[in-house]
């Protein structure tokens, strides 16, 4: 799959990764009453999209991405990837957390080969895959390392190699620099973007921050609670490889940014 700068698919091109919701709602039953987390959705997300979601809280953005990774069956509708319903997670599909939840008894290396020990990968490929991903997200020098001798930054870092293990088409990210601090959560935007812009994956990244939604993402959706839905879709108006800290400061972005933002508690 190729980067898609504008975050518009060709509309005579055929990839296997195609996410189609098709009416999907859920609902979940609390103890006294029943919650509509998700109304009747539509959506299509193209192979090698980068889909930033931003909203308040409550609005549903976890349950979207849940749905997605086949965490959650949808009370009504379906998702499909690329023709095939979604009925169960798959590795195609990897989930990066805000937290990054690394197994504390396995080094750093251990933790990325976990994936592809699990799929059965032979030994020495999967020291050379978790190596490869190590050295994309800037840990090789602490491959022997245990989890908590690494910064949150790092823990982060971590789990994206550890995901990226995988070769997921799809990437399923809630808020993983939710918890960092603003110097590190910058560092690894940048990171991220250049991992995605190389790989042509699909990225699905939950946020709470509109400017961070408007720099990582070729098309930013907005939702809005009760019951959660999606308030506004659009593509973002500037190519996927200009993304660097001089564009922040540009017209283009803050107004952008300014009409994301108004969106937020409206709908
Ligand atoms: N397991 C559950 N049981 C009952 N209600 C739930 C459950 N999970 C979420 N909800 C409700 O569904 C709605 C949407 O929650 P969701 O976590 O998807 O929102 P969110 O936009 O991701 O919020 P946040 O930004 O705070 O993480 C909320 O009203 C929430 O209380």
């Amino acid at each position: 799959m190729r980067p898609n700068p504008g975050g518009q698919r060709p509309s005579d091109s055929v990839d296997d990764h195609t996410v189609v919701l098709h009416g999907v709602a859920h609902r979940y039953r609390g103890r006294d009453a029943e919650v509509q987390a998700l109304a009747s959705t539509d959506l299509t997300i193209g192979g090698g999209e980068f889909v930033a979601v931003v909203g308040p809280s409550g609005c549903g953005k976890t349950t979207l991405l849940q749905l997605l990774a086949g965490f959650l069956t949808p009370t009504e509708g379906r998702i499909t990837v690329g023709g095939e319903q979604v009925t169960a997670p798959s590795p195609d599909r990897g989930v990066v957390f805000q937290q990054a939840n690394l197994y504390p008894w396995m080094s750093v290396r251990a933790n990325v080969e976990l994936g592809p020990r699990l799929r059965g990968v032979a030994r020495a490929e999967r020291r050379r895959i978790a190596d490869h991903h190590l050295e994309l997200v800037g840990l090789s020098e602490f491959a022997k390392a245990a989890p908590y001798e690494l910064s949150g930054g790092m823990q982060q870092r971590c789990q994206i190699a550890r995901v990226l293990a995988n070769d997921p088409a799809i990437m399923l990210l809630d808020e993983p620099f939710g918890a960092l601090d603003a110097l590190t959560r910058d560092r690894l935007q940048d990171e991220l973007h250049r991992i995605w812009l190389g790989s042509g994956k699909t990225a699905f990244f939950i946020t709470h921050s509109v400017e961070e939604a408007v720099y990582l993402g070729t098309r930013v959706l907005v939702m809005s609670p009760r019951p959660g839905r999606i308030v506004f879709d659009e593509p973002v108006p500037f190519p996927a490889d200009a993304r660097d800290a001089a564009l922040r400061a540009t017209p283009e972005f803050v107004a952008f940014r300014e009409r994301v933002a108004a969106k937020i508690g409206t709908g």
